[in-house]
């Protein structure tokens, strides 16, 4: 018989409903119910991708799913058998509730992985955090990916994407080197910074690397999906970067969300719809790169990195 080796997959999460919208939000704002007009704002952002869709929820399975399929392909043991167990930040099954369910299943090791290629201590560290303390909680032995940003596999799959488009932008009369490639990322508050968060320069290395291997130098960095509290967020954001591209009199504009794997609310809303719309009115071409979802390289990197560290305990 193979022995189990468990695989938590942790990702942000999102609601089911509009309905659960409220409990959801109240939940990344760590139990503080937000005011009816935060919530409304909320609501209004899912109603217009999608009528009310949440592709996060579907893509994030069929990540899981096929991320199975994979390792159980590449493994080269025979005697172990991994199996994947989702576990989301801010949505049922929560980190813990997945934890759990491995534990009754009978799985004594663990590797844990989350669905964000960069590291930050507010990111990435609270998911690692909470899944340890539930794992210590039940005597379950458990070991972390922290970060995978510069993986050849994920770097490969990110330039075909920028390469795609800026394909499509030759057939409408552009120049390769005309084209502004904006990476960007989830903005985090400034804080993180004087913390020395490996975060901007994970991310800084995924853009280089991908714009080496495209042999792009018409690019930059820029944030994206601020939080809406007091404090400062790390910017420019991508809207003011687009109005500051405007004085350059820049004309086509490629998005490259390297700091997402999937389609949800940031690139569906705030990429394709507000500064879509930001574009229009400027009287900018502005595209985006697909998103990885399950994409094979990228399942292949989360493969490689999960067996590695598996590897190492
Ligand atoms: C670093 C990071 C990632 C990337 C890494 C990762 O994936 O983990 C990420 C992804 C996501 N963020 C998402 C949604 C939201 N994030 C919010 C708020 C916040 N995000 C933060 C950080 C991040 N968020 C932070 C510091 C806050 C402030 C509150 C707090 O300190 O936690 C809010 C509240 C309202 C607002 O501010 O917009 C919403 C609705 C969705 C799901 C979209 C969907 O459902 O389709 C996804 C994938
Ligand atoms: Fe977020």
């Amino acid at each position: 018989m193979k022995t189990k080796v468990g695989v938590l997959v942790m990702s942000y999460g999102t609601p089911e409903s509009l309905d659960q919208v409220e409990a959801y939000y109240t939940h990344i704002r760590r139990g503080h119910a937000p005011s009816p007009e935060q919530l409304k704002e909320l609501r209004d952002r899912y109603e217009a991708i999608a009528g009310g869709v949440f592709p996060l929820r579907q893509n994030t399975d069929r990540q899981v799913q096929s991320l199975q399929a994979t390792l159980n392909r590449e493994n080269r043991n025979p005697d172990i058998e991994f199996v994947c167990y989702q576990g989301l930040k801010h949505a049922k099954p929560f980190i813990e509730d997945g934890v759990e369910a491995m534990v009754q299943d009978g799985i004594r090791t663990a590797v844990g992985v989350i669905l964000a290629p960069h590291y930050s201590v507010m990111s990435v560290g609270t998911y690692i955090k909470r899944a340890q303390a539930k794992a210590q909680e039940l005597g379950l032995s458990i070991s972390f990916v922290e970060s995978y940003h510069l993986h050849p596999k994920l770097i490969k799959t990110l330039t075909e994407r920028v390469n795609a488009k800026l394909a499509l932008f030759e057939e409408v009369g552009a120049k390769r080197d005309e084209v502004r490639v904006l990476f960007s990322a989830h903005s985090l508050p400034e804080r993180i910074l004087a913390m020395g968060d490996p975060y901007v320069d994970q991310l800084m290395a995924t853009s280089q690397a991908v714009a080496d291997k495209a042999g792009i130098t018409n690019w930059q960095f820029t944030w994206q999906s601020a939080g809406r509290t007091a404090e400062p967020w790390l910017g420019p954001d991508i809207l003011d970067t687009m109005h500051s591209l405007k004085e350059e009199q820049v004309e086509y504009v490629l998005a490259a969300p390297v700091g997402f794997v999937s389609d949800h609310l940031e690139v569906l809303y705030d990429l394709d719809i507000e500064a879509q719309a930001l574009a229009k009115e400027l009287d900018m071409r502005f595209q985006r790169i697909d998103s990885l979802n399950s994409d094979p390289l990228y399942m292949e990197t989360l493969s490689d990195v999960i067996i590695d560290q598996w590897k190492k305990g």
